[in-house]
């Protein structure tokens, strides 16, 4: 990593994003309204509400493929408002990401190619984010030859392998069935901890924020939605579902949503 965690530092205030839905100025909807945010450069931030709240919206936000409607909006110093090379989003459905006609190295090496960069070199980073996500032996096999799991690896090494300081998870795992989600979420841990990337992740599910976030930011029910708790999870990785600790964190953030 060349760059200082500070510099990937997000910065989100008073962030709104609206529609109009009548003619008069005053037919608006907000989706999210004035959210506040601070997510270190480096960190694991859980973005956890339920469905319809506006957590892939303000992912594709910061993601720079919608824009604001009001607020501000940084990464370091700079205003987002386009998608850049130091963000990068991996998908709930990889096959809508993967090109099918391309082998697995060659959809991981994709990026790599259109950035120019010499075939030896883009072996050895393929090489390298292939083993991390655990496809080594599969090297040469088209998407349609994988399972969703390993589609899902592709897609993450391929994101991976372009070497972005942010990585915006928008729920990659809630396609997978039950054991596979749990191997992958572990496999997530284990790539944070040795990449030191920045990771924004989306779920509507309690459990998985809590094994994954080092902090979850609470989004209410829309419209206007808004992050109305931020928990800090300090449990040491990786984490049991079983411990009475996990348990207890378990049930205050549910209490949320029985509100
Ligand atoms: N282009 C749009 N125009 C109008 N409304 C929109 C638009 N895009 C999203 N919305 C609305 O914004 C709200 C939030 O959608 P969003 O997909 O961000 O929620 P979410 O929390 O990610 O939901 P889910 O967990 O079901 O994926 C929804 O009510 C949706 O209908």
């Amino acid at each position: 990593m060349s760059l200082p965690a500070t510099s990937h530092t997000i910065h989100i205030e008073q962030l709104r994003k609206s529609y109009n839905v009548g003619a008069a100025v005053t037919d608006v909807h907000y989706i999210i309204k004035d959210v506040n945010l601070v997510i270190r450069g480096g960190e694991f931030f859980v973005l956890l509400g339920p469905s319809g709240c506006g957590k892939s919206t303000l992912l594709n936000m910061i993601a720079g493929f919608v824009s604001k409607s009001g607020g501000r909006l940084r990464v370091g110093n700079t205003e987002v408002n386009k998608p850049g090379s130091d963000r990068a989003v991996v998908f709930q459905q990889a096959d809508s990401s993967l090109f099918p006609w391309l082998t697995v190295r060659e959809n991981v090496e994709f990026g790599l190619r259109m950035k120019k960069m010499p075939r030896s070199e883009r072996r050895s980073v393929s090489d390298r984010y292939i083993g991390l996500v655990g496809l080594n032996g599969h090297e040469e096999k088209f998407p349609k030859e994988l399972s969703g799991g390993m589609k899902q690896r592709v897609q993450l090494a391929r994101v991976l392998a372009n070497d972005p300081a942010i990585l915006l998870m928008d729920e990659p795992f809630g396609a997978l069935d039950a054991m596979t989600r749990r191997t992958m979420q572990k496999e997530l841990v284990q790539i944070w901890r040795e990449t030191h990337k920045t990771v924004i992740f989306v779920t509507h599910d309690i459990q998985e924020a809590l094994l994954l976030g080092e902090r979850i930011g609470i989004m209410s029910v829309g419209p206007s939605s808004n992050i109305t708790d931020i928990y800090d999870n300090t449990l040491a990785y990786p984490r049991d579902v079983a411990a009475s600790e996990f348990y207890a964190l378990y049930n205050r953030i549910q209490s949320h949503f029985e509100e």
